[in-house]
């Protein structure tokens, strides 16, 4: 019986930790040799950590990451490795490294570079042109990388032709709320068009803005999800292919070698042997291990839980800090900062104003209780009062306004970083992304924090997060009068969100389809929402480009998060609100 014993280590790397990142393959490369594995695989550019951006301009991280790539090759004895790094000809390659016994026997270049969205790789690399089969102890392996896999007659279909009876794919695709769906309906698809057997490895992990889900995958030739790793944590997932099966389903359907089928991609496929033939005493098949997938609201708050680990403790941090309101936004911010970093790390910042009810100090204070961490109290009156002192002289004359308003704000902000530098904690913005869509929020002000953990999150999410989260610990661990408080910014006398923004259940609706559908107003107007409210969202939107410019970076969790995903001007005359 033909089978290949395959490992997928989906790795958390880091960009540019050349000794971490190489130190976790050989620990894993180390794990699949202990269990008999005949081939091991790395995520997508493994080596330096993805995306590395700008980084991949300099000579020195290039030569880093060959380096590392040599260390790797060393301590290949025994067993096929496929991992990625950058490759360096003439012009720079994202590449894969095929490295069989101490060797480094050929390197595949990524054929597709995806240019869209989050992703820039045409700024940096060169597009390969051969698409190569590779023969590992007997079995034809087409190998490509990421974005090669997403086209319908790529790669894949061009090795599958070539006679790969596998298709192995290294990848970084990062998150979005839903994407493993249709991601999964994307490789089963390639699996049965091409009758093989599909491994999807992919990496695991926030950096900066995005955050890698892991969830590897193995369809068999038939579309049969046969693995699954787990979403958001570190893996080895170990597997038997049964690539007999490959050879009579192919006999059975004719499907596969379509004639005169037309393809996109036209590289040649050349034949390459790795590791010929192995004659082994047959083993017995290993259990199928399928992790089930996470439901929706338990696979975003998983990935917010990652990123801001990732985030907090690559960059050094040992903790945090948070504005503590007693509202819901910085009520889930806390909690996702426990449940990342544990509770001795996490610190809250309770600053009551003339016009705080109560209640939120109260809230406060029984969220720092059910989370276990501690929190301070510094009342900001004082420092209020002497600020209108200040001013008093300037303004003498003036109506009260916004200016008073985020004065309050701005003094929030400058506490919390002044904690922040006599502690080393990094402040958590707890800004939602139907606040940092309409500009609701106070330069220098609430604005203010390293990371904004909740900035892709609407305000219909936050709510269900909080509610989902409150289920899962089986008590109120978020209290359910702060879920359930009229979102106030209390920075005036009795002050709503309503004053300024139509409800969220109207407004994140028409935010969807505004920024992440780009419908335009006309549009959006057609789908049943009172015009003038049509208007009122999108020039909100239009008008606080300038704040989103000046925001903390977040965790992308929609398909269309602001930042590198959705590149407007500042400066525009092309204003459909009016
Ligand atoms: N194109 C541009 N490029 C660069 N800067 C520009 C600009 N347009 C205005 N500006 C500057 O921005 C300033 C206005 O921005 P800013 O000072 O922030 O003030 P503004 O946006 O007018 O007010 C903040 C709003 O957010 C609300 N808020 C505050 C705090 C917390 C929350 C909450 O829900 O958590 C909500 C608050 O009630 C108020 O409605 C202008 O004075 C001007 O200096
Ligand atoms: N009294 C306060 N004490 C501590 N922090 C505060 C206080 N008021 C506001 N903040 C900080 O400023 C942020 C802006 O919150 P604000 O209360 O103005 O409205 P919000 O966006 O609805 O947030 P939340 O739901 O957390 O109240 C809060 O999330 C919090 O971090
Ligand atoms: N790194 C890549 O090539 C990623 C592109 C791919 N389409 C994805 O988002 O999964």
């Amino acid at each position: 019986m033909k089978q290949l014993r395959i490992a997928l280590a989906q790795i958390n790397s880091t960009v540019g930790d050349f000794e971490g990142n190489v130190r976790l393959i050989i620990k894993n490369i180390d794990r699949a040799r202990n269990a008999g594995t005949d081939v091991v695989a790395f995520p997508e550019m493994a080596i330096p950590g993805y995306p590395p951006e700008d980084l991949l301009l300099k000579s020195s991280f290039i030569d880093a990451n060959l380096r590392a790539l040599d260390e790797v090759v060393a301590a290949s004895k025994g067993i096929t490795v496929v991992v990625g790094f950058v490759d360096k000809e003439e012009e720079l390659h994202n590449s894969a490294a095929i490295i069989h016994d101490g060797e480094l026997v050929s390197v595949y270049h990524k054929i597709y570079l995806p240019n869209y969205g989050v992703f820039d790789e045409k700024r940096y690399f060169h597009p390969g042109d051969s698409c190569p089969v590779y023969e590992i102890n007997g079995v034809n392996v087409g190998i490509s990388v990421c974005e090669d896999i997403w086209y319908d007659t790529g790669p894949a279909t061009v090795q599958a032709s070539g006679g790969a009876e596998v298709i192995l794919n290294i990848s970084a695709s990062p998150y979005h709320h839903g994407k493993h769906h249709s991601r999964e309906r994307m490789l089963g698809s390639r699996a049965t068009d091409n009758v093989a057997i599909v491994a999807f490895c992919n990496l695991v992990g926030g950096q900066d803005e995005l955050v890698f889900d892991g969830g590897s995958v193995i369809f068999d030739e038939q579309g049969n999800l046969i693995s699954r790793a787990k979403q958001f944590e570190e893996e080895l997932l170990i597997a038997d292919l049964d690539v007999e099966g490959v050879f009579h389903s192919r006999l059975q359907d004719p499907r596969w070698r379509k004639e005169g089928q037309k393809l996109e991609c036209d590289c040649p496929t050349d034949r390459i042997t790795v590791s010929a033939s192995r004659q082994d005493s047959l083993r017995a098949m290993l259990p199928k291990q399928v992790t089930p997938l996470l439901e929706s609201d338990a696979e975003v708050y998983k990935a917010l839980v990652l990123g801001t680990r990732d985030y907090i403790l690559k960059n050094g941090f040992g903790g945090v800090i948070i504005g503590l309101s007693g509202g819901v936004d910085s009520s889930l911010v806390a909690t996702i900062a426990v449940d990342a970093l544990g509770p001795e790390s996490v610190h809250g910042l309770i600053m009551p104003s003339r016009f705080s009810s109560p209640l939120s100090a109260e809230y406060a204070n029984k969220l720092a209780t059910n989370l276990g961490i501690k929190a301070f109290t510094v009342p900001i009156e004082m420092a209020y009062s002497a600020y209108l002192d200040s001013l008093s002289e300037v303004l003498c004359n003036t109506k009260p306004d916004v200016t008073e308003e985020n004065l309050q704000a701005r003094i929030r902000g400058t506490l919390l970083m002044a904690l922040s530098n006599k502690f080393g904690w990094m402040v958590l913005n707890t800004g939602n992304k139907s606040e940092v869509a309409t500009g609701y929020t106070t330069l220098y002000g609430d604005m203010a924090g390293g990371y904004a953990i909740i900035k892709d999150v609407p305000k219909t999410l936050v709510n269900r997060l909080c509610r989902y989260r409150n289920t899962q610990a089986g008590f109120d661990l978020i209290p359910e009068a702060v879920i359930n408080r009229i979102p106030s910014a209390e920075l005036r006398p009795g002050q709503k969100d309503t004053d300024t923004l139509p409800e969220y259940d109207l407004l994140d609706p028409i935010l969807l389809a505004y920024v992440e559908e780009d419908k335009g107003v006309e549009q959006i107007i057609a789908q049943g929402y009172e015009p003038s409210v049509v208007k009122k969202v999108v020039r909100l939107v239009d008008t606080s480009e300038y704040k989103r410019r000046q925001s903390p970076p977040g965790i992308k969790i929609t398909p269309k998060a602001f930042g590198r995903d959705r590149r407007e001007p500042i400066t525009s005359k092309f204003r459909e609100g009016g």
